[in-house]
């Protein structure tokens, strides 16, 4: 799976946030001493209690939130501002009404350099491949639609594929199938493994639902809130690929049975962050 013994591709050192200066002069953290290292490749989740922090993780790590106290370097670099290299896709797919499938996926090479200044010049080539997204993820023949054409799983899969268009480095999913029925839900799972197998970007995923962190992730985090910090981190040695029957044994039904215990102690008994970080082993 993941490359060891090689620098980190995420590198997050005692990283603390504070949304604004009034709250850091509180000492009223969102997220607090986060050290987490994700390997290339690797592929995580993080789960916790809602307003724990999953989010705030995210935004600090596409760079759309610098830390009050702390380093983050992803890819060997020191973050300074929004990055490029990641890919990103949220529970809501937000494709744009008035553009066709093709057309919302293509977006991001629009946007981004290197590709914004060669895309008018190579628009045919980023079609092509873009079109080849879309089949893996079963819209072929939805390329000229428009979103309120395709059902909230057919959007979903299209954001997937503008996510990926510009062969990110790391792919930012968070919650990104909480609004489907399960059985789309799995079906985008396997699409999901099958293109990161294929690809080897690096993934992170924040969600609610624990057999989809344990289906998918080689290393699963629980936060704890108030502020969030990770308290658990749990390698998860299944085998790969991994199909969904695999989502009924008892192995991976008691991996998911062990999460939610984890949860539910920080949800319902109030353990402080700092109590839980010292009764779970890291
Ligand atoms: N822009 C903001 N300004 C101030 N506080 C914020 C802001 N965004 C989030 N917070 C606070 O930071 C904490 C963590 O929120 P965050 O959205 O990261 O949690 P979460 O784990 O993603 O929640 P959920 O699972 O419900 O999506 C919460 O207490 C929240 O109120």
């Amino acid at each position: 799976m993941a490359a060891t013994g090689a620098a980190p591709f995420v590198d997050f050192q005692d990283v603390w946030l504070a949304y604004n200066e009034e709250l850091l002069a509180q000492n009223h953290f969102a997220v607090e001493a986060i050290d987490l290292q994700v390997q290339r490749g690797e592929f995580i989740a993080i789960v916790g209690p809602s307003g724990c922090g999953k989010s705030t993780f995210m935004k600090l790590t596409t760079g759309l939130k610098m830390p009050s106290m702390g380093k983050i370097r992803i890819d060997g670099q020191p973050v300074t501002g929004p990055l490029k290299i990641s890919g990103m896709a949220f529970q809501a797919p937000s494709l744009l009404p008035w553009r066709t499938t093709v057309d919302n996926v293509l977006l991001p090479l629009e946007i981004v350099e290197p590709y914004r200044s060669s895309f008018k010049a190579r628009r045919k080539e980023y079609v092509e491949r873009a079109r080849k997204l879309l089949q893996k993820v079963g819209l072929a023949g939805y390329e000229d639609k428009f979103p309120w054409q395709l059902s909230g799983g057919m959007q979903q899969r299209a954001s997937i594929c503008r996510a990926l268009i510009h062969e990110p480095k790391m792919l930012l999913l968070d919650e990104p199938f909480g609004a489907l029925d399960a059985f789309t839900r799995e079906e985008l799972w396997c699409i999901l493994r099958d293109l990161w197998t294929e690809q080897k970007f690096n993934v992170i995923l924040v969600t609610h639902d624990l057999r989809e962190s344990v289906f998918l992730a080689d290393t699963v985090y629980v936060m704890s809130k108030s502020p969030g910090r990770f308290v658990v981190k749990r390698e998860i040695a299944l085998p790969r690929p991994r199909e969904l029957e695999l989502t009924y044994t008892k192995e991976f039904t008691d991996i998911v049975l062990e999460l939610r215990g984890h949860i539910g102690a920080i949800r319902n008994t109030g353990i402080s962050a700092a109590a839980t970080a010292a009764a779970v082993a890291s």
